[in-house]
């Protein structure tokens, strides 16, 4: 198995990319839907967003309210800065969890939708490739705005807590150019599916696995013998 890691700026089209790869039977996971669910009342990251953050981000329910600690963390990087150190930790331990299970499901390659993956850059190491979901900055900011119901004002600040996405395309091993019709994406996407899916770099950790579990196997057999008494 080998880690493909999709990333972009903020409403460039990942999870609408990712959605397609899932339809196209791929393992993905999705960091977006792991970060919403690591801060549930009842997690360790939720009484941490508390306490840093106080009950003001909470709402009557308990959960936290994701646009007032939104409009606190994409104004001031220093409230960021504190947000990410508490959740990344929760979230990255949970992205292993969903990984390993994939691996043992068999699957050649899975897709990690991650959004920071070149801010934070953690995770890009374990990444055999990178995919960028790329669509030019006034289309970004345009559907961003719709999608959220922003002002120009607060889209450009969640634009400007990121990476540029031009930087980002610099550093990708693929580029899917979503600034236009659906369509054309959903073909682009396609067609690197099948590339990924004919790769042979899911080789080396499957016969890596399978020569460590010959070699215990191989253990195991000696051990017997030397500990079972021999037939007479
Ligand atoms: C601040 C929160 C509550 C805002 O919630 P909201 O529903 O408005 O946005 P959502 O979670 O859907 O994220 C949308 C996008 O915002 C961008 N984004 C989110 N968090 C961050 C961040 N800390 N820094 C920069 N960009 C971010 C990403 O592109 C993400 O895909 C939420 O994003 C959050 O908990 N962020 C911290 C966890 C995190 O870093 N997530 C990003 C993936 S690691
Ligand atoms: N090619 C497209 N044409 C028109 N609208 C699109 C296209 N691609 C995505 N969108 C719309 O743009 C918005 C952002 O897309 P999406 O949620 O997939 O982005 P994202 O990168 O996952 O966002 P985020 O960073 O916030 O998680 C959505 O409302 C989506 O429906």
């Amino acid at each position: 198995m080998f880690l493909v890691g999709l990333t972009g700026g903020i409403a460039s089209g990942k999870s609408s990319v990712l959605q397609i790869f899932q339809q196209l039977g791929c393992a993905v996971v999705d960091v977006d839907v792991i970060a919403r669910h690591v801060i549930q009342p009842g997690y360790p990251a939720h009484q941490r967003i508390v306490e840093a953050f106080g009950t003001e981000v909470l709402l009557e329910n308990g959960d936290i309210n994701r646009k007032v600690l939104g409009d606190l963390i994409f104004k001031q990087p220093d409230q960021r800065q504190l947000l990410n150190a508490i959740t990344h930790p929760e979230i990255r331990k949970e992205m292993i969890k969903e990984t390993f299970k994939y691996f043992l499901q068999g699957h050649r390659y899975v897709i990690l939708d991650i959004p920071l993956l070149f801010e934070t850059r953690k995770l890009l190491k374990y990444m055999k490739r990178t995919i960028v979901v790329y669509c030019n900055r006034d289309t970004q900011l345009a559907r961003l705005m719709k999608r959220n119901g922003l002002s120009l004002e607060d889209a450009e600040a969640r634009v400007q807590a990121q990476l540029p996405l031009k930087d980002k395309v610099r550093m990708a091993s693929h580029v899917l150019d979503n600034s236009g019709e659906w369509s054309n994406t959903r073909r682009q996407a396609i067609l690197l599916h099948i590339q990924l899916e004919r790769s042979l770099e899911y080789l080396p950790l499957r016969l890596g696995v399978l020569v460590g579990l010959a070699g215990i196997a191989s253990l195991l057999y000696l051990l017997a013998r030397c500990l079972l008494p021999s037939p007479p």
